[in-house]
Order: structure tokens, then C-alpha cells, then sequence
């Protein structure tokens, strides 16, 4: 389905990055089918054309008729400045796809042509290494073709899942922000290590390769989370005092605050754009 559509990307920052990397890193589409654009910033396109051998062009030379998924990834703030700046020039075949935290597809639609075809989605990061878990929220004028387009695309970096868009935030505050947790979380493993006599390098390698094992674990095995916490516990062991501390020192709490807090700031992006609508 991917074969010769045209892929382009209105921002190149770290998000459409680890997204171009992934996509080529997959081999569904050639470099040569993914064009690249951005406000400003010749040196950024330089660099992301010399890693990735795709094509770069500064927006205002962009072929909209050649166009098949838009991928809008500048920052939210910058939504209606795109949105007029594509209204008059995007085509009635194309689907663009939103990476966009906080901004509804009705908010975007408002501003397209009647009957454009807007996605919502929601990567991660880990798209550079094609193990982001993507949601993808569909509006209202989006066909089924668009859909399993926009699903094989956005499985070239990791795992997708359709959701409806009232559960972005949340998905936001899980996966799309997610990552900063864990490279948090390392963060200050590697400080105890570190402070325990470790190397800083095999601190993270063995804290990161921890992680690792874990989320396998829990992909894969059938025991839920608290079964495996559990198998991990001996009575009066070392988890068990780890586990106090964790309990002492609020982790479970900050873990859960961390998701909402994020989770509220999704929310308050989309009301900030419908306040400017009114
Ligand atoms: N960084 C992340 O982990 C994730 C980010 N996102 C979303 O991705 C979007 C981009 O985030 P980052 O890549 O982190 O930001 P960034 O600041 O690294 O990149 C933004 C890019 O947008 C470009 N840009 C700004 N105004 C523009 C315009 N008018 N036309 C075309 N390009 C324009 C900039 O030149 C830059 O290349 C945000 O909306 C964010 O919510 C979504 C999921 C994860
Ligand atoms: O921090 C942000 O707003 C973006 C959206 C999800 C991850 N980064």
C-alpha cells in the first residue's frame, strides 16, 4: 500500500527524526519517496538529508500535488500558522497525519478544505528504533484505505493501535511522554550505581538491559505485573527492601502522578487551541 505514495514531513525535529529514521531504517518505502521540510533551518535539513538520504526542500518549495501523507510535526503552538499555510494548497488525496500533543483532528479540520482526510497519531521516540507503540485516533472524513495506509506507515516504527480520540491524553501520558520516564528513571539508577563503585557506563548498560528484560517479560509472559513483582520478592530479601523504599519514598504515587500530569497537559493544549477558536 505504501508503494510510490509520496511522504512528506512539515518539521524535522526530534520526533519527525526518529520517525524518518525508523520509516527508512524499515525499507517500505525508499528515501527517495519521504521528502523533508521545515520552517527555517538549512543546517537541520542538511544534516537529516545526510543521514538518511531523503529528500529535503525549504516548505515553500514543497508540490502539494505530489504529496500523499502530510505528516505535520512542528510544536503544537505552531498549528494555525501551518494550517494557514496548507489550506490553500493541500490536495483533496491527501491524508495528513497530525503528530501534533493536544490538538483535535476537529481543530484541524476546521481550518482544511470540507472533507479533508485528518489523523490524528501519537509516536513515541522509540521510533528510531522502530519499537514506538503509536496511537492512531482517525477524524471524521477518514476512509478505511487511509487508515491501513496510515497503519503500515506508523508500523514501520514500532507497534500501532487505533484508538478513539477522546483517549489521546492519556495515551500521551503513557507512551508519547513515556520514554522521559524511563530515561528518568536510569538517570537515577545510574547516580545509585555509580555512588554503589559502578562504572556510569555499565551502571546504564545493566540498569538499561534490566528494563529490557522486564518489559519482555511482561509482553510476553501471561503473569500480569504484580505475579512477576511478586516472583522477583523473596521474604525479608533485597526487592523487598528496594519495594519499601520505593513505598517510603512515594514512587507508586509519582509514577501515577507522572502519567496524569502529563495526561492533564494534553488536555489543557486542546483547550487552549479551542479558547483561540472562539
Ligand atoms: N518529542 C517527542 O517525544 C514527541 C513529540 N510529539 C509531537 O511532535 C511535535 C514536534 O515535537 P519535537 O520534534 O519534539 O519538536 P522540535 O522542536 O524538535 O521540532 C519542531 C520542528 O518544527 C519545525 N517548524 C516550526 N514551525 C514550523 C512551520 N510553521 N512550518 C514547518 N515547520 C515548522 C521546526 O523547524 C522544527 O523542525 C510536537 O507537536 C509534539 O507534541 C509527539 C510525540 C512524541
Ligand atoms: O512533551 C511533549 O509535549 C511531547 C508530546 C509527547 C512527547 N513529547
Amino acid at each position: 500500500m505504501l508503494n510510490n505514495k509520496s511522504i512528506a514531513f512539515l518539521g524535522a525535529g526530534n520526533m519527525a527524526e526518529a520517525m524518518i529514521s525508523g520509516i527508512v531504517t524499515a525499507k517500505k518505502v525508499s528515501p527517495k519517496q519521504v521528502i523533508v521540510s521545515n520552517n527555517s533551518n538549512k543546517t537541520r535539513l542538511h544534516e537529516i538529508k545526510a543521514k538518511y538520504n531523503v529528500r529535503t526542500l525549504s516548505k515553500e518549495e514543497l508540490d502539494f500535488h505530489e504529496i500523499d501523507v502530510l505528516v505535520l510535526a512542528m510544536k503544537p503552538k505552531d498549528i494555525d500558522l501551518v494550517i494557514d499555510f496548507i489550506q490553500n494548497k493541500v490536495q483533496p488525496h491527501t491524508v495528513i497525519l497530525s503528530v501534533l500533543a493536544g490538538i483535535s483532528t476537529s481543530h484541524m479540520e476546521e481550518g482544511l478544505p470540507n472533507g479533508q482526510q485528518v489523523i490524528r497519531v501519537m509516536p513515541n521516540t522509540s521510533s528510531m528504533m522502530r519499537e514506538s507503540a503509536t496511537a492512531i485516533a482517525p477524524g471524521k472524513h477518514v476512509e478505511m484505505g487511509e487508515i491501513l495506509t496510515a497503519k503500515e506507515l506508523l508500523e514501520c516504527v514500532g507497534e500501532v493501535y487505533v484508538i478513539e480520540e477522546e483517549q489521546m491524553d492519556i495515551f500521551t501520558g503513557i507512551a508519547g511522554s513515556g520514554p522521559a520516564y524511563f530515561y528518568y528513571l536510569m538517570e537515577h539508577i545510574e547516580k545509585a550505581g555509580i555512588e554503589g563503585g559502578l562504572a556510569p557506563e555499565l551502571a546504564r548498560k545493566i540498569g538499561s538491559q534490566t528494563i529490557l528484560g522486564a518489559a519482555k517479560m511482561m509482553l510476553e509472559r501471561t503473569e500480569t505485573p504484580t505475579e512477576l513483582r511478586e516472583n522477583v520478592t523473596s521474604p525479608n530479601g533485597t526487592t523487598a527492601a528496594g519495594l519499601d523504599a520505593l513505598d517510603k519514598y512515594g514512587g507508586g504515587k509519582a509514577i501515577t502522578q507522572a502519567v496524569k500530569g502529563a495526561e492533564k497537559r494534553s488536555k489543557e493544549i486542546s483547550e487552549q487551541m479551542q479558547k483561540v477558536l472562539v
